[in-house]
């Protein structure tokens, strides 16, 4: 069974004009989908609207069999579905530490210690700014932070946009190792939208190219890696980091 699926799913601001429309798409457990496109293709849109930011149009989402209500974001998270958003959604002006204590809610005191250690185990740059305020750490460890918030909620499917916005590629290199064995040893499920595409391909296992808001294209990721050209003049024009 997939973990998260689209069915018919149109998105967007005004219901007389959805920014993407009949959207069918199945990710699997431990399976890592590139969402690539163009600027304005729709996205950020498609994320904000399976995690419940935005009410649906039109169409379903189910993650793991069970349907999630339309524009219900507590429910999105409730049932499973966590997103990172490219702003990474910390709570600046609490500690990294603190940041994670959230994340991982009422567990009990041990469990919260043992899951916090997760942490940073994935990511050992973090310990020592545990301390420091999350608004003042650097743009990697931040994402690094916002990466750990959303994996110790425990997602079926985990939804990451922007992954590398600002970062230097020898840090994402270092976020997305994570991201595969996570998704490997959890089955959890997961979209990235990267314009780095040669990153998100070296990540994930599959690709859907979104363009004007309909999926254009979808193919392995190895089979894309190997014609990026054609990708490049086909889908994404000059904005796409390739
Ligand atoms: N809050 C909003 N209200 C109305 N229209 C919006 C809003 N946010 C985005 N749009 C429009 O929806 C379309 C898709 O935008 P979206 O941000 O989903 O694309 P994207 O593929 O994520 O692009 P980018 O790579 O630039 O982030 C664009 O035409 C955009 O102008």
């Amino acid at each position: 069974m997939s973990v998260l699926e689209a069915l018919a799913l149109d998105a967007g601001y005004r219901s007389d004009s959805p920014v993407v429309r009949g959207i069918d798409l199945a990710v699997e457990p431990g399976e890592i989908v590139a969402l690539l496109g163009p600027n304005g293709a729709g996205k950020t849109t498609l994320l904000e609207t399976f995690a419940g930011l935005l009410p649906r149009l039109d169409g379903r989402v189910v993650v793991d069999g069970v349907a999630v209500r339309s524009g219900d974001p507590r429910a999105a998270v409730r049932g499973g579905l966590v997103l990172v958003p490219d702003d990474r959604a910390l709570f600046r002006g609490l500690s990294c530490e603190k940041n994670l204590r959230l994340a991982v809610g009422s567990a009990r005191r041990s469990e919260g210690r043992a899951r916090l250690d997760q942490a940073l185990e994935w990511f050992p740059a973090l310990a020592k700014r545990m301390k420091v305020d999350a608004g003042q750490v650097s743009g990697g460890e931040q994402q690094m932070l916002a990466i750990s918030r959303a994996l110790l909620q425990q997602p079926k499917a985990l939804l990451i946009d922007e992954l590398s916005m600002g970062l230097a590629p020898v840090i994402v290199e270092s976020i997305l190792p994570v991201l595969r064995s996570v998704a490997r040893e959890q089955g959890t499920a997961m979209i990235l939208v990267e314009q780095h595409v040669r990153l998100a391909l070296e990540a994930a296992d599959r690709a859907v190219v979104l363009v004007h808001g309909s999926i254009a294209f979808e193919c392995s990721a190895t089979e894309l890696a190997a014609d990026l050209p054609r990708l490049e003049r086909a889908y994404l024009g000059e904005s796409a980091a390739v």
